[in-house]
């Protein structure tokens, strides 16, 4: 299993172009498969997860090609309508495809998807709706076999909760339906509205993409297009956390600051300086970071959880006590664990966890317990005292593009180690 050696201690200061979004690229790539002809996708972060995507994707039928950032998807030749159980286990996302096949061809077999383990995540409300739309479901030896007999019908979706996943599987599932579907409490999620861009540049006819009322007038029929995938806001924040923990500064270019307005005045309040200029962000600073009261993960445009374990990271060495707050996965604080090693004090307490700062964490070896999790003992390591092993960055590798490469070329010590 690969490692990290990360010596700690340089100031991480320069300019990094942000990737693509993760989690626009995959609901995007699913749905190539409601669209037929070739999909060019630019902005399409090279990552583990993207790959599962393509593979899933090749299973299907599909004619797949990376071209440098861009990804070809050639959906006309789909003739299978199952995902294998090896192909599902491998993320989350792999749930998307349910809505995407089914459109296409009516029938779609798949099991229980995998990821990162950050709580239970079930899938329950994915099936409620898709089934209010006339999808028909059986269980089957941990398969589900799914028929939407004359296709999806739209219908009144209302989420008990904004699910990002169960947002994009009804607005999947009704694209191509017969009337309308209206969602209520959808996910607000940029990637939201960068999946509704997508398929409407397809044909589609999607409104409110990004509000808490979705609605989509279903359509005969998609054609493939171009479209360039937006921005990752939680590598933004990622490469933001490794300026403010090391007393450095950075300039992110192919950002879009709208996207991180529940984020950088945490950053503004940790004592850092942070100028936002249309598509950049420039992040200051020469001192350890100020303490942030309490963060509280919530649904966007709220902060967001994927970026607790970071900034949980910068709080370990911020001059007081931090509050974090989990409100969207149960089981969300593996890395506090981890940063232990390396001499941080955090109690945690169901949603709850304490963080009261020190003056400098110290190297040791620790692994990765998930994605961010990960990307927090990265970021713990480039401002420890000595040199960090961090294992198990396979869960890094689903989500960030050549992360070793931007942080080297950014003044850090960091070498990937089979
Ligand atoms: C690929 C992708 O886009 N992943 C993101 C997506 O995950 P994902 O789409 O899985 O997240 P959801 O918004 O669905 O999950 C949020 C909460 O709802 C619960 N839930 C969800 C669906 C369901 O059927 N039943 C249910 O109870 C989950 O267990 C969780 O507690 O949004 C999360 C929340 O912003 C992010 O952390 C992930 O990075
Ligand atoms: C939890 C995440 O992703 P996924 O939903 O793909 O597991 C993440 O990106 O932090």
């Amino acid at each position: 299993m690969q490692k990290y050696l990360i010596q700690g201690g340089s100031r991480i200061s320069g300019e990094v172009r942000v990737q693509g979004a993760k989690n626009s690229s995959l609901p995007v790539l699913a749905a190539t498969v409601v669209c037929s002809g070739e999909s060019v996708l630019h902005n399409c972060p090279d990552l583990l997860d993207t790959e599962y995507a393509v593979k899933i994707l090749e299973y299907l039928g599909c004619q797949c090609r990376r071209e440098g950032g861009s990804v070809i998807v050639d959906s006309s030749t789909v003739s299978r309508w199952e995902v294998p159980d090896r192909l599902m286990r491998e993320m989350r996302s792999s749930i998307i495809f349910l809505g995407a096949i089914a459109s296409r061809c009516g029938r779609c077999r798949l099991s229980y998807p995998g990821g990162c383990e950050i709580g239970q995540r079930p899938i329950d409300l994915h099936l409620l709706a898709l089934q209010q739309m006339g999808m028909q479901i059986t269980e089957d030896h941990g398969y589900l076999d799914c028929r939407v007999d004359g296709g999806f019908k739209g219908a009144n979706v209302v989420l008990s909760f904004p699910s990002v996943g169960a947002t994009e599987n009804v607005i999947l599932a009704a694209v191509l339906a017969k009337g309308t579907t209206v969602i209520t409490n959808a996910a607000r999620e940029p990637e939201i509205a960068d999946l509704a861009d997508y398929l409407n540049r397809c044909g589609a006819r999607i409104f409110g993409a990004g509000e808490g009322t979705i609605r989509v007038e279903g359509v005969e029929k998609l054609s493939a297009c171009e479209h360039t995938i937006i921005p990752d806001r939680i590598v933004a924040t990622t490469y933001l956390t490794a300026a403010a923990m090391t007393s450095g500064s950075v300039r992110l270019t192919g950002v879009d600051c709208r996207h991180l307005s529940s984020i950088l005045p945490l950053f503004e309040e940790a004592g850092c300086e942070v100028r936002r200029l249309p598509n950049e962000v420039i992040l200051e600073t020469s001192r350890r970071p100020l303490p942030i009261g309490l963060i509280r993960t919530m649904p966007y445009p709220g902060f967001p959880t994927d970026a607790q374990a970071p900034l949980m990271a910068m709080m370990t060495m911020a001059r007081g006590t931090s509050v974090f707050v989990e409100n969207i996965f149960e089981n969300r604080y593996k890395h506090a664990a981890e940063l232990q090693r390396m001499g941080a004090h955090i109690k945690v307490e169901g949603r709850v966890a304490i963080v009261e700062g020190i003056q400098r964490l110290h190297s040791a070896e620790v692994a990765a317990t998930d994605l961010r999790g990960g990307a927090a003992l990265v970021l713990a390591a480039l401002a420890a005292e000595g040199t960090t092993e961090v294992g198990r960055i396979h869960y890094i590798d689903r989500g960030y593009d050549r992360l070793e490469q931007q942080l080297t070329a950014l003044g850090a010590h960091i070498k990937r180690l089979d």
